[in-house]
């Protein structure tokens, strides 16, 4: 039996992220602290983002304060799916117990960079390309309207070393034609990595189509949000990517287990975690066996980091149960 604890936190990006869904400002979450009869301590994260369809904070919190104390293994696989980001949570808290080596930072060319949107792009660029040894780098579309994003976009790239792989995320907010058009170009440009998420994911099958009709990837982000949206997508004959955010995905081990039983070509991704969930979701990211593509972590810098102490902090100086 485990008996837990859990604060409530915030965390002020340190400028706003612009995407199709809004501007995002706080990143705002739970974490807990899971310990073991014999002293052993667990952390893990729940880190919501309802707008990709995972539990929203105060579900979250509803769930927490409902939940029994002191925990049982089985009550913790036992989460409904309805909270994903809760089951990872409690899930990595529980391996956190057993783990030794409490995860490490990879290689930052291992990550892909997450780019100012738009035009804020280019006042930092220059420091970016200079100070990052990554070679991936992903740039958010459908915010300003398809013909500025078009003239950002031929400067952006001349502005990239040759060597560059450029993701483009739409965030579901593209149209058939504006996708289409994005495609031509990235098929022309030879830089894109992929397009994630064009259309909203009640276009799946005109993605399908659109995966069918152009050489550059297409990436499922927020159609496959959950495990069972996963395997719904495959079964249903996505063989494109898949952008997993294991922190609102649902259970580790069932997401484990659907790597296994399908050969998905995945991409692992950061929900602007902190470093609780962080360690867990690239933990994961290390036990999947296929290495090419840069893993979605390069977002450390939409945040100060610099307080060592604020987990310390927060279990000080708050108490939610
Ligand atoms: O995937 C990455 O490279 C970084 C994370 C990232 O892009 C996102 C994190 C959370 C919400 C979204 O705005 C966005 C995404 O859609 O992938
Ligand atoms: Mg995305």
């Amino acid at each position: 039996m485990y008996f837990w604890q859990f604060r409530v936190y915030q965390r002020p990006l340190l400028h706003p992220l612009q995407t199709h869904h809004g501007l995002w400002q706080i990143r705002e979450g739970i974490i807990i602290r899971l310990e073991a009869e014999d002293g052993r301590i667990g952390w893990g994260e729940i880190a919501p983002l309802p707008e990709f369809g995972s539990e929203t904070l105060s579900a979250a919190i509803l769930f927490c304060q409902s939940l029994e104390n002191p925990l049982s293994i089985n009550s913790i696989f036992s989460i409904p799916e309805q909270f994903p980001a809760c089951q990872f949570a409690f899930e990595s808290a529980l391996e956190d117990l057993s783990i030794e080596n409490k995860s490490r930072e990879l290689e930052p060319r291992n990550y892909s960079y997450l780019l100012p949107t738009g035009a804020a792009v280019f006042p930092c660029l220059d420091d970016i390309l200079a100070t990052n040894q990554t070679n991936t780098y992903k740039w958010k579309i459908a915010v300003n309207s398809l013909p500025q994003e078009l003239k950002l976009f031929e400067k952006l790239i001349t502005r990239l070393p040759r060597n560059i792989k450029l993701r483009l995320d739409a965030n579901g907010g593209l149209s058939i034609a504006d996708s289409k058009i994005w495609l031509k170009i990235a098929d022309e440009s030879k830089i894109i990595e992929f397009i994630e998420q064009p259309l909203p994911p009640s276009q799946w099958l005109e993605m399908l189509q659109l995966s069918q009709d152009f050489t550059t990837g297409i990436a499922l982000d927020e159609s496959v949000a959950n495990l069972r949206q996963i395997e719904e997508c495959y079964q249903r004959g996505w063989r494109g990517i898949f952008v997993i955010k294991p922190a609102i995905t649902g259970s580790i081990q069932g997401l484990r287990n659907l790597w296994k039983k399908y050969p998905l070509d995945l991409v692992f991704s950061s929900v602007l975690e902190t470093n609780i969930g962080r360690k867990s979701a690239l933990r994961l990211a290390q036990e999947y066996p296929k290495k090419e593509r840069a893993l979605g972590f390069g977002v450390q810098q939409w945040f100060n980091n610099s307080d060592p102490d604020w987990l310390e902090k927060l279990w000080t100086t708050s108490a939610n149960n």
